[in-house]
Order: C-alpha cells, then structure tokens, then sequence
C-alpha cells in the first residue's frame, strides 16, 4: 500500500506516492466514519443552513447540487473562487474530474467547505451574503446555551483552587471543551459531553516547554468556538500569567468545518464573558482584551488552516513561525489530522514518528472523533478495541502528546 503526498507548491499540484507513510484515509469504505461524514452529516448540515437563513433559490440550489455532487458526482475542473486561488487552482487541478468518493478525506472535507462558502457567496463582494457566516447562529447558541454557564461556574468556581491543580484544570477544561465542536454535533446531537479517558498524557512535558524561559512565543492553534474557544482563552490566560514570553492564537480565517473559531468568535466570546455574573469571568475578558491591546496576546490567522493539506507542506512562513516558538499547542481533532496526516497509521505507531516532521516542539490537544489515531500503548489499544470498539469516534477517549 502507498501513501499519496501531495505537496502541491512544488510540484504544480501532481500527486506523488510517498512510500514512507501509509494510505490516506479515504471516503470510499461503506460503514466507514469518514464516508458517514459525507452520506450522514452534511445532508443534516445543509438542511440546518437552509432553515438557519431564508437563502434566496438559488443559494439553495447550489447548496443542494453541491451535495448531491459530493455523494454521486465527480471533482469539476473550475476552481471555486475566493481567497488564495493560486493554491486552490493547483489543489483542483491536481484532483478535477476524479470521482468525489475516491478523494483522501482530508482533502474532500476541506474542498466541501469552499465549495460550500462559494455556494452561500461568503467571499462574493457584491453580494448581500459576503461574510454572513453561515454557521453563525449554530455557534450562538452554544455561546448562550447552558453547557457554557455551566463551564463558566466551574471556572469561577476555580478561584479558591491551589497553582497545580487550577493550571491541571485549565489544561483538562481545554482537552475536553474539544468535544463541543459543532460539526460532531451536527449528526450526533446526544453527544456525551462529559469527561472520558486521557489515553496519553504527556502534560508535564507541555509545562516545561510552555513555562520555559526565554521570549519566544507559546503559540496555540485553536479549533472550535463557543465551549473550546472559552476554555482555550481560560488557558492563554494562564500561560500570559506563566510563559515567560507572548502568547498567539491563531484562529480560522473564515468559517470552516462548522464550527472552528474566527476573530469574530473571539469577539463574540470576550461579550458573552462581560455578561456573565461572576466576577471572575468578567475579568478574564478584561485580562484578555488588555493582554490583546498591549501585544502581549498576538491574534493570528493564515491561509494555511484552511487549505486541504495537512502540516507537511507547510507554507514556509508559517512553519518559520513554529519553528521560533517555545512551543505550538494544537487543539482538536482536524488539528491532529493535519500534524500526522489523515493516514491510516498503525495506532502504536509512536507519536514522535508521526509528528516529528513538525518545525518546532508541538503538543497536540485532541479528543478523538475520527479514525486516525497514534501513539497509543498496544496493550490500552487491545483493551478498547475489545471493550469500546468505537472509542476513536465518540469524543470520549483524548491525548495531550507532545514531541519536542
Ligand atoms: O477539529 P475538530 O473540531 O475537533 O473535529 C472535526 C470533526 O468534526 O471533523 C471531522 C469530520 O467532519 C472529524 O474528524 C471531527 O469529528
């Protein structure tokens, strides 16, 4: 079996096997999570958008054509239009005309998504539909829902806690507010949202390199917004208080996979912090705004969190970037995808063999939510599959790993 690596600037887009990595995850396999993805969620994806806006007939239809094509049709040689299409041309030049099921998940999920913002015309300037995130109400309703005022009393509640076990909690509140993320929700609205398993837990390593001295930046990738961007800013937070140097979160630069945080999540969330009546709360936001304002916390985005490639073709601003950090936290499972490849890894392979192509320390924040999975013991591994055979999809078994 041969793996697909596809790295596109160099080549003009052409597809390369690359022998040393196993097969991409694909969507072709019935009963497969990756094609319930497509057959199972996005047909209830698309039905929340046409009844979240009155979508004129037209953006309806292409909302509709577009998952038909993705279920039964082919990838269309026109690029979709929107920002950075010299990387897009390349990406569907390298893909046009092949069927959508023989696609590599990664790919077809990424490409789905701007198909999809093309389809709502997000990036059509003279369109009254520019920038109205389609996902928008979805991600206020959780901002405004129960499950957040709930984790807002538990991080208030945090005030009488000692150092070790407050920065334990912040770490565990970020893992798990991973669970939260809306795509996942989308087909599986009963998702148990309560803690589970840390199957490896490297968290020590990630406080030594986060809380090292010096003043490179810790940089955090984030993932979702609503409950994980909440628990994520709790721990920047915490790490402007610790690191000895800036923080950055870096967040999407449109919407993306439902849910994954923009800056205008970031704003959204800061708001519904000042409404919240406990004190504490209100002052984190406070923190925030003015860690913000004085460059102590960088606000960043990059084109490459929305391309449909994974961390080994990094753009080399961005890998320049990880390099000079003291450490990248990146959060959530697409993050996870990315740094090891949507390949189907041997799940003992050891996380430094997959990850250790990455530019720089990484830790990677993950609940399990799709197939992919690595570095984890061979005897845990017999165990789950025995006793939970699906623990890779349910959002309940997570990592905190960390290659330095
Ligand atoms: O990155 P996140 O928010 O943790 O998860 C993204 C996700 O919803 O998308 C994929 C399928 O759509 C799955 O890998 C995963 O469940």
């Amino acid at each position: 079996m041969r793996s697909w690596r596809r790295p596109a600037r160099e080549n003009g887009g052409a597809e390369v096997p690359d022998p040393q990595l196993p097969p991409p995850i694909g969507i072709d396999r019935p009963g497969s999570f990756s094609r319930s993805v497509f057959h199972e969620r996005h047909p209830v994806l698309v039905a929340n958008l046409l009844a979240d806006f009155p979508y004129p007939p037209h953006v309806a239809e292409a909302l509709e054509a577009l998952l038909a094509e993705s279920l039964a049709g082919d990838v269309p040689a026109r690029t979709p239009g929107g920002p950075e299409i010299h990387t897009w041309h390349l990406e569907v030049e390298a893909h046009a005309g092949r069927p959508w099921e023989s696609l590599p998940f990664l790919w077809a999920e990424s490409y789905f998504y701007r198909r999809l913002l093309r389809a709502v015309e997000y990036h059509h300037y003279d369109s009254p539909w520019c920038g109205v995130d389609p996902f928008a109400p979805q991600k206020h309703a959780q901002l405004d829902g129960p499950e957040l005022r709930a984790d807002l009393d538990a991080y208030a509640a945090l005030r009488g806690a000692g150092a070790a076990d407050r920065r334990r909690a912040l770490l565990l509140a970020a893992l798990w507010g991973n669970q939260a993320d809306l795509g996942f929700r989308t087909n599986n609205p009963g998702a148990d949202t309560s803690a589970g398993d840390v199957l490896v837990d490297d968290s020590e390593a990630l406080w030594e390199l986060a809380e090292a001295p010096g003043d490179a930046p810790v940089i955090v990738v984030a993932d979702n917004a609503g409950r994980e961007i909440t628990a994520d800013l709790a721990l920047v937070d915490h790490l402007l208080e610790t690191a000895a140097g800036p923080v950055e979160l870096h967040l999407k630069p449109h919407p993306y996979f439902v849910s994954d945080a923009t800056g205008q999540d970031v704003v959204a969330t800061l708001a519904a912090l000042d409404r919240d009546p406990h004190q504490e709360v209100r002052d984190l936001a406070r923190r925030l705004r003015d860690a913000v304002r004085m460059g102590w916390l960088r606000l960043r985005t990059h084109g490459a969190y929305v391309h449909p490639t994974d961390y080994r073709t990094l753009p080399a601003d961005l890998a320049a970037e990880f390099a000079a950090a003291k450490l990248v936290i990146l959060k959530g499972d697409l993050n996870y995808r990315r740094l090891v490849g949507d390949l189907q890894w041997d799940p003992a392979t050891p996380f430094a063999e997959a990850a250790g192509h990455f530019p720089g320390p990484v830790a990677a924040l993950r609940t399990a939510k799709s197939d992919l999975a690595v570095g984890i013991d061979p005897a845990r591994l017999a165990k789950l599959d025995a006793e939970a055979p699906d623990w890779r999809l349910t959002g309940t078994r997570a990592v905190i790993q960390v290659h330095a």
